[in-house]
């Protein structure tokens, strides 16, 4: 159902608000009540333009904290002279921008959407995501993490092997030291430390983090030569990394993909005989801590169990919209409206789609009594 609360400007609400300088609309601001806030949408006029920044005032004292300005995450519309707005399921706000072109008209503002509640408990504010109309799922940039020795490379290559000309890898950079058989440029970037530093802060990259004592990131140029050349992107990065793209504005699908059990996974980094134990001993570690953050909610649209490797890659290929497809470039991306958010559903998903549920990744979503956790 959709739930239709727009307030024009100069309507009742902004005679209700007590401090005069947070109450006055400014130029073509939209006010819409969310529970117990209320979203003050647009911005000052300055004469020609009207941009679209977000206030957010109590809905019953009118008054809000500092100036009301919430951490704005995702890429924002761009200024446009008028705008309605309209609250969705509660937790999002849709934006349509009277005048501008049609692939930049529809945008949505998340307010108490899953990911929003969690990144308000991280930074300990308010906050607001800005989302574009949603692209078809079947040309949006992929996202796959989880725990080291998963089989997340393996399902990778497998996926690039079958479909050459759809998909291409997001090469990320590393100060690791190659493996035998890695090629610098096609496995990875190796790099110093200092020279990746030197490029992060220079902006050149879309994340980093520290995964397993090294850094390791996606340049901005990794992502846009795939782009450039007409294929959907691939990134297998972890679950830190994940979280820094979700909030970034590139739109993906995240897939987290889980063992059958620990013991497997374990068997699987042993058996891939790259490691040293030591490292082996870092990376299981470190596997538990990914294992939980990978069933935050609102950070994977998709949980995928990597228990038969075949299985597994036939419901990636679900996921992907691949099933009896063949193999054609996909980008630059087919846009499309999805209306689903005006028939009230969801304009991104925010929930969990669950596939190859099998005990283990039960366990580790608690959608049922517990088996007893495998980790
Ligand atoms: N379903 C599966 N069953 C058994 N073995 C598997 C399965 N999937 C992958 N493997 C094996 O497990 C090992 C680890 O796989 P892979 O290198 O793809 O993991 P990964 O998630 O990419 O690890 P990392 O994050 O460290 O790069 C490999 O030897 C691979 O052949
Ligand atoms: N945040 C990022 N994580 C990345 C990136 N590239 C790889 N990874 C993750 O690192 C671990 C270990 O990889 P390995 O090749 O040393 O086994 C694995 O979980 C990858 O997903 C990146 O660019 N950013």
């Amino acid at each position: 159902m959709v739930e239709a609360q727009e307030v024009p400007v100069g309507g009742m609400l902004q005679e209700s608000f007590s401090t005069e300088i947070d109450s006055k609309p400014r130029g073509n601001e939209t006010f819409i009540p969310v529970g117990e806030k209320i979203y003050a949408i647009g911005g000052p006029d300055d004469g020609v333009n009207l941009s679209i920044s977000v206030r957010i005032f109590d809905n019953l004292t009118g008054t809000c904290n500092g100036r009301g300005v919430p951490v704005v995450l995702g890429a924002k519309p761009s200024p446009c002279m008028d705008h309605s707005a309209t609250l969705l399921n509660k937790d999002r706000i849709s934006i349509v921008k009277t005048d501008s072109s049609p692939d930049d008209k529809i945008w949505f503002l998340e307010v108490d959407t899953p990911f929003v509640r969690e990144q308000k408990k991280i930074v300990g504010t308010e906050v607001v995501v800005w989302r574009k109309d949603v692209k078809a799922d079947d040309s949006k940039p992929i996202v796959i993490s989880g725990p080291s020795g998963v089989g997340k490379g393996t399902l990778i290559s497998q996926l690039m092997q079958e479909f050459p000309s759809t998909f291409g890898f997001s090469v990320s950079h590393t100060t690791r030291a190659p493996r035998e058989k890695e090629k610098d440029g096609v496995h990875y970037h190796f790099t110093e430390m200092s020279t990746m530093e030197k490029d992060i802060k220079d902006g050149k990259f879309l994340e980093f983090a520290s995964v397993h004592g090294n850094l390791y990131g996606t340049s901005v140029a990794a992502v846009n030569a795939v782009k450039d050349a007409g294929k959907r992107c691939i990134l297998d990065i972890d679950v830190q990394g994940a979280r820094l793209v979700r909030a970034s504005p590139l739109d993906a699908v995240f897939i987290f993909v889980c063992p059958p059990s620990f013991e497997e996974l374990e068997k699987r980094l042993r058996g891939r005989g790259t490691e040293a134990e030591e490292h082996i001993q870092k990376r299981l570690k470190n596997a538990k801590a990914e294992l939980e953050e990978g069933k935050s909610l609102g950070l994977f649209d998709y949980m995928l169990e990597n228990d038969d490797l075949k299985t597994c890659y036939e419901t990636l290929k679900k996921i992907l919209g691949l099933n009896g497809n063949i193999d054609l470039p996909t980008y630059p991306s087919r846009l499309h409206l999805d209306a689903s958010p005006i028939k009230g559903g969801a304009p991104r998903k925010t929930g969990l789609n669950m596939f190859a549920i099998d005990t283990f990744a039960e366990n580790l979503l608690n959608i049922k009594e517990p088996h007893k956790p495998a980790c």
